[in-house]
């Protein structure tokens, strides 16, 4: 496997409290998508932050393209274009007064010339699918939109690894079928992409990859192999996809036949697709 990213024997603890983890190591593909899932607590958010340079392990390495991560300003600066994060709550992240110009911000930082800035900005809102939204003060959107917003700022920055932080958190059925296809079409341009969620079936539905992070203990692996192990599952406090418990049901029944793929949402069974927004 070629890792893009890798932790190596990573270890955290926050001032003044117990360690969240001790010598995890964690590869992660180029190209893959990886879901991060694990009970609250687990440590999901921490082992982000650890990924794109936002803290500082106690002791372990991260890598880019098998290079040590520096810690000194210009060389974080630089590795922080390259992998970019996106916050859960997106308030935590925008501050211009309208979404062109959050969206520029990283673009404009870069010291790119104006055309460039505003191609950026013309293509990352275009992957988000809020090109009408660009003049809008960021304050009057609503959740939904100031998530794909935080996004398009990341995206803006053509990172090599994007990491959101609970993406479909607070999102809508259609709206998380929307950031499902999205994050598909960003993945088949080449981008890596880490996500943690409490979702398994929306783990299951995009991931490629799956880390389990429980108790300061992380399990890797292919999706389909860890998020339908049950015992596994149980033991980080999460349930097994739906879909392969559904598929098999289904099987027993002749309601699917026997050499069919499991179904990935109740809307494939139902025949039903959320309807698209208006
Ligand atoms: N800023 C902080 N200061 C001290 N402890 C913290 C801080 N942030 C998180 N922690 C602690 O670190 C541990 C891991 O938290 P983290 O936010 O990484 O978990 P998580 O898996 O993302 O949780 P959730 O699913 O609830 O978002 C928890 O015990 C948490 O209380």
């Amino acid at each position: 496997m070629t890792a893009v990213l890798a932790a190596d024997r990573l270890s955290y603890a926050y001032p003044g409290s117990a360690p969240v983890f001790s010598e995890l190591s964690l590869e992660v593909a180029r190209g893959t998508s990886l879901a991060v899932l694990g009970p609250n607590g687990g440590g999901k958010t921490t082992l982000l932050r650890l990924l794109c340079g936002g803290l500082r392990p106690a002791a372990g390495r991260i890598l880019l393209d098998g290079r040590p991560v520096a810690y000194g300003r210009a060389a974080l600066a630089e590795f922080r274009t390259r992998v970019q994060f996106v916050h859960q709550d997106p308030d935590d992240q925008l501050f211009a007064a309208t979404v062109g110009q959050d969206v520029s911000f990283g673009p404009l930082n870069l010291g790119l010339p104006p055309e460039a800035v505003a191609a950026r900005v013309a293509s990352a809102l275009e992957d988000m699918e809020i090109p009408f939204l660009a003049d809008r003060p960021t304050h009057l959107l609503s959740f939904g939109q100031r998530k794909r917003v935080a996004i398009a700022g990341a995206l803006a920055l053509r990172p090599v690894v994007l990491i959101l932080d609970e993406p479909t958190a607070g999102l809508d059925p259609a709206g998380t079928e929307a950031l499902l296809e999205t994050l598909r079409r960003l993945q088949a341009d080449g981008t890596t992409i880490i996500a943690s969620t409490h979702d398994v079936d929306f783990a299951h539905r995009w991931a490629r990859d799956a880390a389990i992070i429980a108790r300061g203990e992380l399990r890797a692996g292919p999706a389909d192999t860890l998020l339908t192990d049950a015992a596994l599952l149980r033991a980080a406090s999460l349930r097994p996809a739906w879909g392969p418990a559904v598929g098999r049901a289904l099987r027993a029944v002749g309601g699917l036949p026997a050499d069919a793929p499991d179904p990935r949402s109740p809307e494939e069974v139902l025949g039903l697709r959320p309807e698209p927004r208006p």
